[in-house]
This record gives structure tokens, sequence and C-alpha cells, in this order.
């Protein structure tokens, strides 16, 4: 049974589902990182929030860890590149939290534009300061939104309802998708010049780090309102705490912080200042979902290999897993098989899908294929981490389709190069059975073993005889015996299966026999 570590505070309900999917689960928060260190190698899972922080130490010593659930949106506490070299999957939960974060953008815009929390907590101290605020009305007031994605867009929605104008930045907006939002897509600077209020909802990468800087600011029009419920980093803080001093930005509320938890912070306490400590996604609503789905996206990998919501490798449905594990088992046996067979490094892989299979998802039968084929090399790699691997060494992946008649046989025709010659096998299914048809261009039909000898040869009578006095000898049992050859006389290809291991004194036996060019052993 697999074994899952929720490592952070979540709803119960992803315990659950864990538990009635079959999967072992573990609660155990606020570790330290030597703490989770210490026990990760336990786990096929683990399921975070943001508080852990799975970096490349702790995954280094995830020796058993399949995947990685985000209960959440924002994956900037994982390190991708860690997993996805070590195989494991990393996937969020893109839409259980969206909707709550939304409201909470738009509860800082209302609380920023009539300073509701300040008025709240002086009221209750019995000031009644009631001539202290004057607020800003929200209706035909221009909001600018920086990220036009889920919750972007769920923000622009709810601010058309308040009758608010809606310009949004957002390099990756289609012209149609503004169109159908309702919203004006416009230039960055443009959207700093025109908007009354701007609410943030990118995640924090290179292009996004300080979008609200000094010299922005300074574009605004006086009297802004400025939301962050997207990542801290996105806002030069010490910028933003000038221009609330100068009073040229009337407000600002921020959900998230560069540094967290923010306990002391150079803007507490500014004027028009406004701070939760990272709230946006604190609703039992948003929480149940993300946990719930988190478990069961979690579950179904790890008990059926489905793949939904990864930041890492192609997914896989439900429905397609129990169709695609049978070609994904032959694509990862044919490049197990070619990458013992090459003794040489793979400069490019080219995959042609022929028949019925065009019709499935083929991305994790080219990346299992992958795997196989630096397996040999890389015992650690998988379906997660062959195709960035691959890519890393320079070797090119090219995939094509041959669709023909419908019934036509399905087939997976790997073709390696290196640098001096080109390689190619041939598998299919059959009666649920992956076997080989096509092995160096000669045909063949062969069922795959665990332990199989690779004999290519001239084909002239003896040899056969030969080579089972070889192994009876060794005592090595043959299962099935394979022969292939383009023409009689030509050169012949033979795969032979064996019970147990062959030692090097026997596979040197068989390069001896005189028909006999190249012996190889492939275990797969
Ligand atoms: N405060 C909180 O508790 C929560 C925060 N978040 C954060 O909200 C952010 C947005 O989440 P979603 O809308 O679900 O993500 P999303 O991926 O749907 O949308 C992000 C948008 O940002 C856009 N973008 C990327 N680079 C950009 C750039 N340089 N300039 C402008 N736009 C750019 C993308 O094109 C995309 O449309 C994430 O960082 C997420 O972690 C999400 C949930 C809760
Ligand atoms: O789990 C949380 O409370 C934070 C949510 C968040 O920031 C996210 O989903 O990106």
């Amino acid at each position: 049974m697999p074994k899952v570590l929720i490592a952070d505070k979540m709803s119960n309900r992803a315990v659950e589902v864990f538990k009635a999917r079959g999967v072992d689960v573990d609660v155990i928060t606020g570790l330290s990182k030597d703490e989770l260190m210490n026990i990760i190698g336990d786990y096929d899972g683990l399921a975070v929030r943001s508080s852990t922080r799975p970096d490349a130490e702790i995954i280094g010593q995830a020796t058993n860890l399949k995947v990685i659930g985000r209960a959440g949106i924002g994956v900037d506490n994982i390190d991708i590149k860690a997993a996805t070299d070590r195989g494991v999957v990393v996937m969020n939960t893109p839409f259980g939290n969206a909707i709550t974060t939304a409201e909470h953008a738009i509860a800082m815009l209302f609380s920023a534009a009539r300073q509701i929390p300040s008025a709240s907590t002086r009221t209750q101290a019995g000031e009644w300061p009631k001539s202290d605020y004057k607020g800003t009305e929200l209706f035909n007031k221009t909001l600018g939104i920086i990220g036009c994605g889920n919750i972007g867009a769920l923000v622009a929605e709810r601010a058309l309802g308040l009758k608010m104008k809606v310009i949004a930045f957002d390099p990756y907006l289609t012209p149609e998708r503004a169109v159908e939002l309702g919203v004006q897509k416009v230039e960055l600077d443009e959207l700093f010049q025109r908007a009354d209020a701007i609410t943030l909802h990118t995640p924090l990468v290179e292009s996004t780090k300080n979008i609200v800087n000094r010299e922005r600011l300074g574009m605004t029009r006086k009297g802004l309102i400025l939301v962050n419920c997207a990542r801290g980093g996105l806002v030069d803080e010490e910028a933003l705490k000038d221009a609330l001093e100068a009073g040229h930005v009337r407000a600002a509320a921020l959900d998230v912080f560069a540094v967290e938890p923010a306990k002391d912070h150079a803007l507490f306490g500014t004027p028009g200042f406004i701070a939760t400590p990272h709230l946006g996604a604190s609703t039992n609503e948003a929480q149940e979902n993300v946990a719930v789905q988190v478990a069961e996206q979690m579950a179904d990998y790890l008990l059926t290999g489905a793949i939904s919501n990864a930041i890492n490798t192609p997914s896989i449905s439900a429905e397609e897993a129990p169709r695609l594990k049978p070609w994904v088992d032959l694509a990862d046996k044919l490049g197990t098989m070619m990458g013992q067979l090459l003794h040489e490094p793979a400069k490019s892989i080219e995959i042609v899908y022929k028949g019925g299979i065009t019709s499935l998802n083929t991305n994790p039968m080219s990346a299992a294929a992958l795997a196989g084929l630096l397996k040999a090399a890389m015992p650690e790699v998988n379906m997660v981490s062959a195709p960035v691997l691959a890519k890393e060494r320079g070797i090119e992946l090219t995939e094509s389709y041959i669709d023909e008649a419908e019934r036509a046989e399905s087939l997976i025709r790997l073709t390696v190069e290196t640098k001096a010659r080109k390689f190619a096998i041939v598998g299919t299914i059959y009666r649920g059975e992956p076997r080989i048809v096509r092995l160096f261009g000669v045909p063949m039909d062969a069922a795959f073993a665990p332990n199989m000898i690779y004999v290519r040869n001239d084909d002239k009578p003896g040899f056969i005889g030969d080579l089972g006095g070889i192994l009876g000898n060794a005592k090595v049992n043959i299962a099935t015996f394979s022969l292939g050859r383009m023409e009689q006389g030509g050169e012949a290809v033979c795969l032979i299966s064996v019970d147990g291991d062959v030692t090097d004194a026997t596979a040197d036996a068989i390069k001896a026999i005189d028909q006999v060019k190249i012996v190889d052993r492939v275990r797969l």
C-alpha cells in the first residue's frame, strides 16, 4: 500500500480521501527540515501547502518519493527541478482556491478604499473617528489587473459586477479572451498610468519580480490603491512604503510578503497600509476543495498512474491510464532494450506510432521510451525526468504518426541515431503481451523477458546446436528462442530468453562460436 505524508495543515478531508482510496497516510505538521529529511524516505507521496519547502536536499533523501502534491496553486515552495531530476511528479490544484482568493482581493480592495481595518480598530478603542475617514467609491473607477489567468479573470468578473472599468496586462491574454471577459488589454505602462486601483495576480517569476517598482509607482495617478494577493516579491516594499508616506499611494493591501511569515515589517503601521497573513486561500470551502483534490490526484497517480495537474509531466486521465498502460510498458521495454544494445550515446530518437494507437495520448509512451533508453546510463531516470534529462544531454526527440486503416495493427517504432549509426526496434501488443516484431531491420516475433541474450550471427548451419550446448553446459535454461533473418544465408538476429543470469564466461563462449558476430545480454 503506498504511503503519504501530509506535512502542512490541511482539511481532514484529505486524510479521509487517502484512507478511502487505500493509501496509508500520516499527518505530521511543523517538522523542521532535518526532521523531514529523516523520515521522507518512508513515503511515496508528500502533500504540502506553503509552509513545507521540499528543496533539493529534502528531495535527495526521498528515495521512495513519487509525487509531491500542493494543496493550492503556487508551487514556488517546491524545487521543481530537483523533483523532476529525481522523477518525482509535482502536482497542484489550480482551481480549488481561486474563487476564494479572488474574493479576498475584492475584500482587500474595499478595505483599502474605505480603510475598514483601521476604522474598526479605532472605533472599538472608543474613538469614534468618523471625520478621519473619507473613503473613495469603486464605482466607475478603473481597475488594472496584472496577470489575467484564473484568479485575475475571476477578479475581473467581480469588478465588472461592481461597475468598475477593467484594464488588464498579461502577455498571454489573447484579444479574444479579453473581449470574452469584458476587459481592455493594455500594455504595462499604460496600466500604471490609467488605473485608479491595481491588483496583482501573476506568479513570482523573473519577469514579474518587483513588477510594481519605484519607477512604475511614479507613473501612477495620485490616490492609487494597490492590492497584492498573489506573491510577495511582486512589489518593491520599500518603494511602496515611500509612496504611501508621500500620500501618492492612498492605500495598499498586501496578503503576501517578500519574506514570510512577515512578523516585523517596515510597512507595518504605515498610513493606509493593510496586511493579512497570506489568507487569500483561507476559507473552509477552498481548503476543503484543495485538500480533496490533492488527495484524489495523488491517490490516482500512486494507485493507477493517472496524472492530473502536474507541473513537470504530461497529464494522463483516469480513463486513459489503463488503456495506455500496456503501450507505455511496451515503449519502456523497447527503449530499455535499445539502451542496452547501443553501447554508444544516442544523438536523436525518432518514435513512429502507427495504427489505432495514434488516437491515444502518446506523450507518456514517448516519455517511457526515452526513460528506457536512458536507463542504462542513468538507472534513476523515469518518465517524469526523462524528457528533461534527454534535452539536457542534447538528445533530440521527434514523434510522427501513421494513421493508416482504423483496424491496422498498432506498432511503435523506435529509431535511435548515434554518432556512427542508426538502430531501429519495432514492437506491438499481441493478445495483451508486448512483442518485438523487428529488430535492427530483421523481422521477428519475440516476447520480452527479464533475462535475454541477443545474438547477431551469420545464418549458417551448426550455430543453434553450438549455442544450445554452451547454455546447457552452463546450466542456463532456455525459455524461448526467436530467430529472424533478412535472407537465407545472410545476417540473422537471435533473441533467447533464459531463466537466470548469463555469466561473462558463458557470453564469451557464445561469442567464440564461428558464426557469431555480436553477443549482448539484456535485462528488463
Ligand atoms: N494569496 C493566496 O493565498 C493565494 C495566492 N495565489 C497566487 O495567485 C497567483 C495567480 O494564480 P492563478 O490566477 O491561479 O494563476 P494563473 O496561472 O491562472 O494566472 C497567472 C497569470 O499570470 C500571467 N503572467 C505571467 N507572467 C506575467 C507577466 N510578466 N506579466 C503579467 N502577467 C503575467 C500568466 O499569463 C497567467 O495568465 C499565483 O502566484 C498563485 O500562487 C493563488 C492562490 C492563493
Ligand atoms: O495554502 C495556502 O494557504 C496558500 C495558498 C497559495 O498561496 C496558493 O495556492 O498559491
